[in-house]
């Protein structure tokens, strides 16, 4: 007889990623509520293609959150909901720290008081700052460079303080660069605006946008282009479930890099797309976009020891493949 899964919230779950956690948590027998303000998120991934719960809400609304947790028996909370845009952060902070920080408290309190004690947490490699060492480790300094960082690293901070206060676990996952899409192309990134390389290449793939622009081709790299850490956002989600099984099992409060552990430069990004989708694919090479490190790349040795993770689709060609695959359904 199979055993039935607890139920698990998932705030943010009709975006880009906390949807393939949603369809990673479905496929592994939990009962799932979404909790979205379709501010960014998409209705039709929840509920016709996962054809999951959705309750559209916002997490800085208490009633809302004091009503689900009333109504139902939930195990823990995997949060996703956040603002995104590095460069909006910087411009207009503050709906960043109300959002992001602000919000993120208001969804602590209201766990707390509804005795729901287990939280996972998406940051980002972002807190880093510039590299100090590749690969960068989990103890590497902080020193986030934008607002949106800060919100992610205040964040966890809050999380240690009520670890202590109220033994609310969390595990945090920073992750490096999050790209493709699940590989039976239902759902995938579909950000408004797109800041994100591999699907604005794809978008110029398809003669959606006139051009990608390199920012910046006189780094110290190979090639004098950018070196990131792409890794497929279903290794990611895979992630989230051994986070919340760690959690369920009375982990303590860890915090995890999820990477993929190889860098991929610009350029190599551009010409795996040019394979891949067999498209030309017009290129502008522009000045270095400011607060860009050169290279990026994170060890995971952690959650490999730890939770016994490994990401499954580590080649570009795949990654990018997949995302091809998905940006084809939706704009044809
Ligand atoms: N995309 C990346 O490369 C990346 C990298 C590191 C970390 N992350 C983190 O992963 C998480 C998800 O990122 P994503 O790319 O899927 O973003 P996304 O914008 O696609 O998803 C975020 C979702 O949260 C919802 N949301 C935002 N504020 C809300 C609020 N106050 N109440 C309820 N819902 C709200 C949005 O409507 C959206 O559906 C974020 O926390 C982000 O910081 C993403
Ligand atoms: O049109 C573009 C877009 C990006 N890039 C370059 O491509 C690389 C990747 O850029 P992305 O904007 O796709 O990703 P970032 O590395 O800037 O940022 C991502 O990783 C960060 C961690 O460093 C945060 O987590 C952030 O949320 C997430 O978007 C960078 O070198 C960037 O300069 C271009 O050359 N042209």
């Amino acid at each position: 007889m199979s055993q039935v899964k607890p139920t698990i919230l998932v705030t943010g779950g009709a975006g880009y990623i906390g949807s393939h956690a949603v369809l990673a948590l479905q496929q592994e027998g939990y009962r799932v509520i979404v909790l979205d303000n379709l501010e960014y998120g998409h209705r039709e991934f929840v509920e016709d293609i996962l054809q999951v719960d959705l309750v559209v809400g916002d997490i800085g609304d208490r009633a809302t959150l004091d009503q689900l947790f009333a109504n139902h028996e939930i195990a823990a909370v995997v949060h996703f909901a956040a603002y995104i845009a590095v460069g909006e952060s910087v411009t207009d902070p503050a709906q960043y720290y109300r959002n992001n920080v602000s919000g993120t408290v208001t969804l602590l309190e209201a766990m707390v008081a509804a005795g729901v004690k287990k939280l996972v947490f998406p940051s980002t490699c972002a807190i880093y700052g510039m590299p100090k060492q590749v690969p960068m480790t989990e103890d590497h300094p902080k020193q986030p460079m934008s607002p949106y960082a800060t919100t992610k690293w205040m964040v966890e901070q809050i999380l240690a303080d009520f670890d202590r206060a109220y033994d609310l676990r969390s595990v945090v996952f920073r992750f490096f660069n999050a790209a493709g899409a699940n590989p039976e192309g239902l759902i995938g990134e579909d950000h408004q605006p797109e800041t994100h390389l591999i699907p604005l290449v794809l978008l110029t793939a398809l003669g959606k946008r006139e051009s990608i622009s390199i920012w910046g081709t006189d780094y110290p790299t190979p090639d004098g282009t950018c070196l990131r850490d792409y890794i497929h956002v279903s290794d990611l989600a895979t992630a989230h479930i051994l986070g919340l099984e760690y959690l369920l099992q009375g982990g303590k409060s860890e915090a995890f890099n999820l990477g993929n552990g190889n860098g991929f430069s610009v350029r190599q990004v551009i010409e795996t797309a040019r394979l891949v989708t067999g498209r030309e694919i017009n290129v502008v090479e522009c000045d270095r976009r400011s607060g860009d490190p050169s290279v990026l790349v994170g060890s995971s040795d952690k959650a490999q020891k730890i939770l016994g993770w490994s990401p499954q689709y580590t080649d570009l060609s795949k990654i990018i493949g997949d995302a091809w695959q998905w940006h084809q359904r939706r704009h044809q």
